[in-house]
């Protein structure tokens, strides 16, 4: 048996607008998907998912025909939960060339789901590096950043930036524009994170971007903002500087809601945070529901979020500078 994991992650700055090119600075957080993986004698895939909220199930089918798994539950709820590991064990027989490759999955994560702290890459990461090992074949990070980001793209329908694969594959903060990714320095962060229970909908709420940006052109302006935004925010990063950095989140989140992705709880704990005195606090991911992120090194802010009215869970979060890596 082969056992990985993979970090989740926090936007400090750039989510939506990496989709169209601008930069966005991801940062690793040690909260982590755990995938084991052993061989079978046949073709099958037999996954067990121990923690989706869909109450746990186990289902086994092979992945190579159309067979629908056979579980007590409706088809496209199997398919939200089964689609990432389909994906990438379809990456992971692809790069070891051996496409009847069967195995039995389980994933065990941390990360809660459609939350904004990059889940689904986590999982895809480590279930690619797991599955590679399993059948003695060894990826570079960077190899697994790539196969696990077009997987993504395969689930996603086409719209996914490299950002969260290339994030959790490498581990601290990182730097994404276009195809180019890289690794960045990273003073140590006062993060908090702020849950409200839910999730959004990624694919819809890129949607939802794009079709702001082709109706009005001040979106697209909005969207370069924030490009212009994440920008200044490498520099106060290189230099350590956490006023600044929580300013430019807050100016973020600014522009997400006017983008439209932020809601209802998501604004309210950002405002509790700051009311707190966080230097700052933005959502994180796609929105819609989920986490946000903000910066203190005092307890105040995770104190303040957890009697906010909508909050369900408030944790510090202290950045993971590995990424995939062997369990
Ligand atoms: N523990 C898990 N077990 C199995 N599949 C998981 C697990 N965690 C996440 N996934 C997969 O990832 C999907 C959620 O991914 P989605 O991109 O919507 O949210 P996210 O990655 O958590 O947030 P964001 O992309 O905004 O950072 C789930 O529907 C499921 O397919
Ligand atoms: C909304 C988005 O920018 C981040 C989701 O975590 C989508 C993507 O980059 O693929
Ligand atoms: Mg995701």
């Amino acid at each position: 048996m082969t056992v990985s994991s993979a970090p989740g992650k926090v936007y400090l700055f750039g989510e939506h607008a990496v989709v169209y090119g601008e930069p966005a600075v991801p940062c690793a957080i040690e909260r982590r998907a755990t995938v084991a993986v052993e061989s079978r004698d046949d073709d099958r895939l037999r996954v067990h998912l121990s923690d989706l909220s869909i109450d746990g199930f186990t289902v086994e089918y092979s992945g190579s025909t159309d067979e629908t798994p056979d579980v007590n539950v409706s088809e496209s709820l199997v398919q939200a939960g089964i689609g990432y590991i389909d994906a990438a064990i379809e990456q992971a027989r692809d790069a070891t060339d051996r496409p009847d490759a069967g195995f039995d999955i389980t994933v065990e994560s941390d990360i809660p789901l459609g939350a904004g702290l990059g889940s689904s890459a986590a999982v895809t990461v480590a279930a690619i590096d797991a599955a590679t090992r399993e059948v003695g074949v060894s990826l570079s990070s960077d190899e697994i950043a790539d196969r696990a980001y077009r997987a993504e793209l395969t689930v996603q329908d086409g719209e996914a930036s490299r950002a969260d694969t290339f994030c959790s594959a490498t581990g601290g903060a990182v730097r994404v524009e276009g195809d180019d990714c890289r690794a960045v320095k990273s003073p140590e962060l006062p993060i908090v994170v702020g849950f409200d229970g839910g999730a959004g909908d990624t694919g819809k709420l890129v949607a939802g971007v794009r079709a702001l940006r082709e109706e009005y052109e001040f979106a697209g302006d909005t969207v370069q903002s924030i490009g212009d935004i994440v920008r200044q925010g490498e520099r106060a990063l290189a230099e350590g500087d956490t006023e600044e950095l929580g300013r430019l989140m807050n100016f973020n989140h600014g522009l997400l809601e006017a983008l439209g992705v932020s809601s209802r709880s998501l604004d309210n704990m950002v405002w509790a945070a700051r009311d707190a005195g966080a230097l700052g606090a933005k959502l994180t991911g796609a929105g819609g529901g989920g986490c946000i992120v903000a910066l203190d090194p005092t307890d105040e802010t995770e104190t303040a979020l957890r009697f906010t009215p909508g909050c369900e869970d408030a944790f510090r979060a202290e950045l993971d500078t590995e990424g995939v890596r062997e369990e």
